[in-house]
């Protein structure tokens, strides 16, 4: 099988060619090519498919073989996919990619070659009722933002932790820290250096990317915030700790908005570089960060 591998700040996906012969992949083939000693090694699998209307279809898959709605970094990743194999008009400076979240309208920049450097996606509006999330946790009235899961606590063997629910096609529990000396000494690698950095995620997101409160399980992310803007790292649903992640990133833009922690328009930071987000006052969300193409190969499945 043919790929190509694509990254945005570090979150990586294997591409695979799916206009002609569909390709249909199972779990193990899939965590097979995602394998970092074994296979290919990524944090997901993008197969381009066609689409009516629109300029490619984006199928993704995280590393474990499920299935996910919506992946931000992948869709910047994507959009320079379609123009890198002309695709897409590179000067036109638009695209339509349609995801199992719906369509994400795309512009983007080209340098003097005509490849695509920079994009910004129209991710859509937040889902924010707590059902459509989903989340279970209890909701909060804000005003014309209707019900929303805004800081909620959710016990863990560490202690609680106050989520805010927030999808962007796929689902988030966002969680900023204001105090990391309030916290158990157990989260961290270095206790003398409680932190983000230090912060023991692939435990404690593992525990609640499955907690019962969310019914198709979540994305977690842990915030901060900087002088600059937003920190965040993120433990990814069906994948673990990745370097960045654009749904995140926005997500955690919105949370940030409602608790009165950032504007609208924010940096955010994550291990991989930074996102600018923006939750514009139509509602919709906007981010802006890069795309590399990395090497392409051929795999025997
Ligand atoms: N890395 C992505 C999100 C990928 C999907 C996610 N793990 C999920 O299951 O929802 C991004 O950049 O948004």
């Amino acid at each position: 099988m043919e790929f190509e591998k694509y990254n945005g700040l570090g979150n990586d996906f294997i591409f695979i060619d799916g206009t002609g012969e569909a390709v249909e992949l199972t779990p193990q083939q899939v965590g097979f090519l995602c394998d970092r000693h074994f296979g290919i090694g990524a944090d997901g699998v993008i197969v381009v498919r066609k689409a009516d209307g629109a300029d490619g279809y984006m199928h993704y898959i995280n590393s474990d073989g499920s299935l996910a709605q919506m992946c931000g970094n992948g869709v910047r990743c994507f959009a320079k996919y379609l123009v890198d194999h002309g695709m897409v008009d590179a000067s036109s400076g638009r695209l339509l990619a349609m995801t199992l979240a719906g369509p994400r309208p795309i512009a983007f920049d080209v340098d003097d070659e005509g490849k695509m450097t920079v994009a910004t996606v129209e991710m859509g509006q937040p889902i924010l009722e707590p059902a459509e999330v989903p989340c279970l946790l209890p909701g909060a009235s804000l005003g014309r933002l209707g019900t929303v899961a805004c800081e909620q606590a959710i016990d863990s063997p560490w202690g609680p932790f106050a989520f805010t629910a927030v999808s962007m096609g796929n689902p988030h529990a966002v969680c900023f820290v204001d105090n990391w000396q309030a916290l158990d000494d157990g989260l961290f690698t270095d206790a003398e250096r409680k932190g983000l950095d230090t912060l023991r995620i692939d435990e404690v997101g593992a525990w609640y990317e499955s907690h019962g409160a969310f019914p198709q399980k979540t994305n977690v992310e842990f915030a901060e915030v900087t002088p600059e803007g937003v920190r965040m790292r993120v433990f990814e649903r069906g994948c673990g700790e990745t370097l960045a992640c654009g749904t995140g990133a926005c997500a955690t833009a919105v949370a940030a908005c409602l608790t009165g922690r950032a504007e609208r328009a924010v940096t955010v930071s994550l291990k991989g570089g930074a996102l600018a987000i923006e939750w514009g006052e139509d509602g919709v969300v906007r981010m802006t960060g890069p795309a590399a193409f990395a090497f392409s190969g051929t795999i025997q499945l």
